[in-house]
């Protein structure tokens, strides 16, 4: 198993069978913090000499916020996670940091295999063509050049974007580059594919087409873990479910059940509004 972090402790021992079932990432007490700037200056700027008080003025103290606080799971091979949780609880932030596109404030996380992150922020170079971010993507990706090239034509199909593939992507619709983004991510077969709020984008037709993909991808004993507002979208595509509040994992089980528990406290709170 791969680690994002230096260990805290021995990891868990990798297995080589790619049975069903095993563990393929491990998430571990794990803390996630970001450092702002620019909050109010707690302590006056008066200790500083004369002539650097300008300077400082509007350079604001350092804030932090503890966005993801002490999350334990592990995840297995062929299961569908699906992670709820209001504005904010840390769901996101705890997606990247399993990409390894975000450092562990504290904890650990170990992952067997490659771990995609799919978001319709992915990271894409926006003044180069499709067809640049398609081989730039894949190869971010892991896959070897003969594999893009053999890839190439269903990345573009998929996406459906046509003749587009030959112009920068700043001149896609939202809809165009979601559907690359989705397109290329997907292309590697990962074993970790991570999905935030994808499948909110895109007409009805791309949704059945994407849903049918991550299908493809489950049937394959890849796991997958998903971001949604949707709890339609959960329903239909998770077998698990882990509810994120404010940063703290709540519930982790069966989807009726962890939805019922989030919807009620979502109902509770909208009743404390009205009074
Ligand atoms: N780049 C950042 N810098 C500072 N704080 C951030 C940053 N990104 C997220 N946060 C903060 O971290 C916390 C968790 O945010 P995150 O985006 O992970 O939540 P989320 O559950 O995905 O929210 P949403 O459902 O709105 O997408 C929030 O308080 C957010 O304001």
């Amino acid at each position: 198993m791969a680690e994002h972090t230096p260990p805290t402790e021995a990891a868990p021992a990798a297995t080589t069978t790619p049975d069903k079932g095993r563990p393929v990432l491990v998430v571990d007490d794990v803390h996630l913090k970001y450092k702002t700037f620019g909050g109010k200056r707690r302590t006056g700027s008066s200790r500083l000499p004369g002539w650097a008080r300008g300077f400082s003025q509007g350079v604001g103290a350092v804030d932090v916020v503890h966005a993801v606080k002490g999350v334990s799971f592990v995840a297995h091979h062929g299961e569908s996670i699906g992670l709820i949780g209001h504005n904010g609880s840390g769901k996101s932030t705890l997606l990247r940091a399993v990409a390894g596109a975000m450092p562990v404030t504290s904890g650990a996380i170990y992952t067997d295999g490659v771990a995609s992150l799919l978001g319709v922020s992915g990271a894409l170079i926006k003044n180069l063509s499709g067809e640049r971010n398609i081989i730039l993507g894949c190869l971010a990706l892991g896959l070897k050049p003969d594999e893009v090239a053999a890839h190439y034509e269903e990345v573009v199909e998929f996406a459906d974007i046509g003749d587009f593939v030959r112009l920068p992507m700043e001149a896609y619709s939202s809809g165009m580059g979601a559907r690359l983004r989705f397109a290329i991510s997907t292309a590697a077969s990962p074993d970790i594919l991570m999905i935030d709020e994808a499948l909110a984008t895109g007409d009805a037709s791309f949704k059945a087409r994407s849903q049918r993909r991550i299908d493809e991808i489950r049937a394959r004993a890849g796991t997958v873990l998903l971001v949604s507002h949707s709890m339609g979208t959960i329903k239909e595509t998770c077998d698990r479910v882990l509810w994120l509040d404010s940063g703290v994992l709540r519930a982790d089980g069966k989807p009726d059940e962890v939805i019922e528990a989030y919807m009620e406290t979502q109902r509770a709170k909208v009743e404390a509004s009205k009074k």
